[in-house]
């Protein structure tokens, strides 16, 4: 009986380094993400988190090395032309537009996408239905962080980019993020995430980035070792 081949990965991050402002963030990076697996990234702040995220959205160009998606190098513009369709990116920056209603903020980029007919769905799903009507300047923060994630669940595109997803979630919030990440993986959706939080996602590979700097000697430490 002939071997069947494993098939290949959606992406492969093969060797990626990446500098900024002239120093090294990330050095040989290697990782090959398939459909409905997730890879979460953590490590101490300034060791390159979302940087990795930013390659993998080809807003910065790795320094060596490269990231392909189905066996081609997401820099190259025909590539990326079709590449950037498939990826939804939450960040810290939420794009919220505060003067537009609750639903209004995610029916445009639902629009914006040619989709229709998820927003509401999406909304009730993330606890803010009955804030639909309101203006979006009225969210707290927990709330704005769900409309983000409602906004994610309207336009569904396949690879999510998830930086610090859970930052100002409640308990129920953060639940509600790992139900949605699961269930995006059974449909065959990819999920990187990057946290410093927490966030329970069955299977995941996980990519802990070394610390940049070694930490300096505080008071507390120079007074512990007297
Ligand atoms: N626009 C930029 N230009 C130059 N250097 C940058 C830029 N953004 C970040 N850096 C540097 O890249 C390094 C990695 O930053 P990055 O934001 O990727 O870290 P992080 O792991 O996400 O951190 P945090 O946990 O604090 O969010 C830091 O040393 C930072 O100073």
């Amino acid at each position: 009986m002939p071997l069947l081949k494993p098939p290949p990965p959606r992406i492969l991050v093969n060797n990626v380094s990446c500098m900024r402002n002239g120093q090294t963030v990330l050095r040989n990076i290697n990782v090959s993400v398939h459909d409905g697996s997730s890879l979460v990234l953590t490590g101490a702040n300034g060791s390159g988190k979302t940087t990795f995220l930013r390659m993998l959205a080809g807003f910065s160009r790795p320094s060596a090395g490269e990231i392909l998606w189905n066996g081609h190098d997401i820099t190259s513009p025909g590539v990326f032309q079709q590449y950037k369709l498939q990826l939804n990116w939450l960040s810290m920056k939420d794009a919220i537009k505060e003067k537009l209603t609750v639903l209004d903020n995610v029916q445009w980029f639902e629009v914006l996408e040619g989709k229709c007919g998820k927003s509401m769905d999406a909304l009730e799903l993330m606890g803010l239905g009955r804030l639909a009507n309101e203006k979006a300047r009225m969210l707290s923060m927990g709330q704005r962080k769900r409309l983000q994630l409602a906004r994610l669940l309207a336009i569904d595109r396949p690879i999510w980019l998830l930086d610090e997803p859970s930052v100002a979630l409640d308990a129920e919030g953060v639940r509600m993020l790992e139900y949605i990440i699961a269930e995006h993986r059974k449909k065959g959706g990819i999920v990187f995430v990057a946290t410093h939080l927490p966030i329970e996602i069955e299977d995941a590979m996980s990519l802990r980035l070394p610390a940049r700097f070694p930490r300096r000697k505080t008071l507390v430490d120079m007074v512990h070792s007297v």
